[in-house]
């Protein structure tokens, strides 16, 4: 088996490139596309729907299995590849986003953060070597450092100060597991907030560490798409043209198809998996809502060009009707179309850069979704 955190390039396409990422689970096809299973579970789908929409790697979360049903639990039952029976790679995020997103009453030192719980309240601290352990523990193939997320909009000294704590934060991480360990990978994670030239310090900073890859953090934080974008084409090309690239919780298909266009190599985001939940469809024809009244007696597929077992076995008006009714299934099958068109659409990604025609596909997929607010 080849070396895990091997990064081979195998085509390039203006800054878009092509590669394989070997973890300990097997080999990753970048750009790639994350399915977002926060709580060892991509909601409604089991392993085999998984595997048959071609899920390459999933997203865990180390602050919702830490908290439920215990990281330690985990690492009893086998790590999530033996308790949620997953064979595939597993990335799982270091629970600094969460902590500074869902948890209440933070307080952050030099030591690390301490916060409640939002499931019952009790005080917790998390540092970055508890914060490696945990992801140790969860059998993680993809880790990420403990960082701090800072809020959109916070101003230039306060971040300022963040970062270089980040970067100090990381380097205990990376001690925390050394490089090579057990073939698990330790990926930085850039911070910097909206400011240029703060970002090109965390870059640098981080770079000093040998990760085996670099995450852009602090971006999908409620900015505009451009802002995302005019940090996004400043940061990923400072970043080492020979490790993956990863921006963190995004996003639409054309954030996406931007962030290849940049250089970007890995992406995750609970959007698919979100709006399958309340009835938004990701299609070939831009976004539509199935419990629109046009599709009450549509007999058509959901989506003509979609091969996933929703759009081959039912209609829209079957579709319309399960999500009408609030049944289960309509979770089920509006997640599986939804993943299916997100990954669907990184194997054509990934097959166009090879033939040198990505702004082709880019600029289809941009006129289906330009009008719609993607
Ligand atoms: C657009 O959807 C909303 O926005 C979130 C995605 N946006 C996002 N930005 C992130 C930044 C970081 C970071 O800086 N550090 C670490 N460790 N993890 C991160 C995870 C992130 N996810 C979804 O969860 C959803 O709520
Ligand atoms: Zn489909």
């Amino acid at each position: 088996m080849t070396r895990p955190g091997t990064f081979n390039i195998l085509a390039r396409d203006g800054a878009a490139r092509h590669g394989t990422l070997e973890t300990a689970h097997g080999t990753v096809r970048t750009p790639v596309f994350m399915p977002v299973g926060t709580q060892a579970t991509v909601k409604s789908l089991d392993p085999r729907d998984l595997h048959d929409i071609r899920a390459q790697i999933v997203l865990g979360n180390t602050y919702h299995l830490y908290m439920r049903p215990g990281d330690e639990l985990v690492a009893r039952l086998g790590g999530l590849h033996g308790f949620a029976a997953w064979d595939r790679p597993v990335l799982t995020d270091s629970g600094g986003y969460q902590v500074f997103s869902l948890a209440g009453l933070r307080e952050i030192t030099e030591t690390g953060v301490t916060f409640r719980s939002h499931i019952d309240g009790s005080p917790h601290l998390f540092t970055p070597e508890k914060a490696v352990q945990i992801q140790q523990n969860l059998g993680s193939d993809i880790m990420m450092v403990l960082d701090e997320c800072v809020a959109y909009g916070t101003e230039y000294d306060y971040t300022a100060k963040s970062l270089e704590l980040t970067t100090r934060w990381a380097a205990r991480c990376r001690d925390e597991h050394p490089i090579g360990q057990n073939g698990r990978l330790l990926f930085g994670i850039v911070q910097g907030g909206f400011y240029e030239d703060l970002r090109t310090i965390s870059a640098q900073q981080l770079m000093e560490i040998p990760f085996e890859g670099f995450a852009i953090g602090g971006l999908s934080v409620g900015e505009s798409p451009d802002e995302m974008r005019r940090l996004l084409a400043h940061t990923a090309p400072i970043l080492p043209d020979d490790k993956p690239r990863y921006l963190m919780g995004v996003g639409t298909p054309m954030d996406i198809l931007d962030g290849v266009a940049l250089g970007v190599d890995m992406f995750d985001c609970v959007l698919p998996t979100r709006n399958a939940r309340n009835g938004t469809l990701f299609t070939s024809f831009g976004k539509i809502n199935i419990k629109q009244a046009r599709f009450k007696e549509d007999d058509s597929p959901l989506d003509p060009e979609c091969d996933c077992y929703a759009c081959r076995t039912f209609s829209r008006a079957y579709l319309r009707h399960l999500y009408m009714a609030r049944e289960l299934l309509s979770y089920r099958l509006n997640t599986l179309h939804n993943l299916r068109f997100y990954l669907k659409m990184m194997e054509e990604v990934r097959e166009a850069i090879g033939q040198g025609a990505f702004e082709a596909l880019r600029a289809r997929y941009r006129a289906a979704y330009e009008q719609s607010e993607q």
